[in-house]
């Protein structure tokens, strides 16, 4: 873990590297089943850790032996996603914070020869976001224009109190990006690669997430 704004779960030794490892492996990653049970495993480890950071309050419980208190959750956050490759790890949160409600967006990257890389976004379902604590999941932080496209549009739906972006595997140029734009969000990442590609693909990174977890894109 870094400061305060940037995590990295693969920064400590933690199962989360397997993850990351089986995720990124062209020996596993074909198995599109382990793939994106791994996107959800990494889901449910990002989640736990967003919830350490989050607003508690005291309740109180009944066993069937006695009364005792516990922390819970002061309010639930919204979790939000990009399809398509986002929905293995928002599934994964969303196995954590079960009770959250839900904003999807749709957008892809439209990658062509010689032009510069743009994001097509064609469809954001969101519900109300005004005070809410937002958590965007996306697998891959690449250039980080997507990201920060299907915030601004999820902004018209109200402003958050509180951003945090979780991503699998980023790159240098997309974290300055998003941080540059989203100065509000704190960003959780389970790996922080080395560099983008002249396609803009992250190196090492682990290849197209979206066409590992569902096929190829015709
Ligand atoms: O940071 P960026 O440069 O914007 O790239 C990241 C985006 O690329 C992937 O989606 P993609 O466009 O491949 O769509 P898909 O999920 O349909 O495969 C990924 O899931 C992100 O949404
Ligand atoms: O490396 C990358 C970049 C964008 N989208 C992916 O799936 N992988
Ligand atoms: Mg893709």
């Amino acid at each position: 873990m870094q400061n305060g704004k940037l995590h990295i779960l693969t920064d400590t030794p933690s199962l989360a590297n397997h993850f990351v490892a089986e995720l990124r492996d062209v020996n596993i990653q074909h198995d599109s089943l382990r793939f994106r049970r791994n996107l959800e495993r990494l889901g449910e480890l990002l989640a736990y850790e967003i919830s350490k950071t989050l607003p508690y309050t005291t309740a109180g419980i009944t066993t069937p032996l006695a009364q005792t208190q516990t922390q819970m959750l002061q309010a639930q956050p919204v979790l939000a996603t990009i399809l398509r490759a986002g929905l293995p790890l928002y599934n994964g949160m969303l196995n954590y914070f079960d009770k959250a409600y839900s904003t999807f967006v749709g957008a892809y990257r439209v990658e062509e020869e010689n032009t510069e890389l743009q994001i097509n976004m064609e469809y954001l379902a969101s519900t109300d976001l005004h005070d809410k604590i937002l958590i965007l999941a996306d697998p891959m932080l690449a250039t980080g224009k997507s990201l920060v496209k299907a915030y601004k549009g999820m902004l018209r739906h109200g402003k958050p109190v509180q951003v945090h972006i979780a991503a699998v595997i980023a790159s240098p140029e997309g974290v300055a990006y998003v941080q540059q734009e989203i100065p509000e969000a704190t960003i959780w990442l389970g790996a922080l690669d080395s560099h983008l590609n002249d396609k803009s693909y992250i190196v090492p990174g682990l290849g197209d997430a979206g066409d590992l977890a569902f096929g190829p894109k015709i």
